[in-house]
């Protein structure tokens, strides 16, 4: 059992750590690819391409792989189509998993702060969390196009800790891929993993972040309660 640990600050990742956003990406992409008139792909390929914000997502369902590059004409009719979906599909078929409100309002009952740091970027993160009725639950929202760089690197979750005004030391990260395990360990966080969220079709596992949770009711087996 590892040492139960009381961060100044929790960031917490959207895409497959809150919310299996994936219906409404794969819907979004087979339109795009229909309109286009190139093969659909399917929710079980788009499961393994989201987790570096909707450019590459698209990117990557134009050349049905994570690596390498769409013909650039073919990227410049795409990328535009897909934005106009997503606008329009960003929630109805996306779900809150199971635990995560319990695993919040544990949260916040302990005394924690919570902010979001997401690749998506803030055109649709915003409207997500406020259909799903998470937004008002986070201090701060940091989106895939709030800063320079996205996750993996670990520009978002700094400034997100500058935002909240604590030290980055003794802070948490809670997410699901390698991007937040790589982000988590250069800014100095703990980083706590979803088993159940997106990480390319590779186990989390395989990337070491301190713990891995099936559900955010398992928190109080690794942080401290208010009393301790
Ligand atoms: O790929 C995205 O758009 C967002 O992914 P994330 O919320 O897991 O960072
Ligand atoms: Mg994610």
């Amino acid at each position: 059992m590892v040492a139960k640990i009381k961060p100044g600050l929790v960031l917490i990742d959207l895409d497959g750590t809150l919310i299996d956003s994936v219906p409404d990406l794969a819907y979004c992409v087979d339109e795009m690819m229909a309109q286009l008139g190139l093969p659909l792909r399917g929710e079980a390929a788009v499961r393994n391409w989201v987790g570096n914000g909707v450019e590459r997502l698209v990117r990557r369902a134009l050349i049905n792989a994570v690596d390498g590059e769409p013909d650039e004409a073919l990227f410049a009719k795409a990328y535009p189509i897909f934005l106009e979906l997503y606008r329009d599909n960003n929630a109805k078929r996306s779900q809150v998993y199971d635990g995560v409100v319990a695993g919040i309002e544990w949260m916040l009952a302990q005394g924690y702060r919570l902010s979001c740091v997401t690749n998506k970027a803030e055109a649709f993160t915003l409207p997500l969390l406020k259909d799903k009725g998470l937004l008002d639950y986070f201090e701060f929202v940091v989106s895939g196009d709030t800063c320079a760089e996205k996750k993996p690197h670990p520009m978002p979750l700094l400034h997100a800790a500058k935002l909240m005004g604590v030290s980055p030391d003794n802070a948490l990260m809670i997410g699901d891929s390698k991007s937040d395990v790589k982000a988590a360990r250069a800014a100095g966080f703990h980083v706590f993993c979803m088993s159940y969220g997106y990480n390319h079709g590779e186990d989390i596992r395989n990337y070491e972040p301190d713990v891995v949770m099936d559900s955010m009711t398992e928190l109080a087996n690794y942080m401290r309660a208010k009393e301790s």
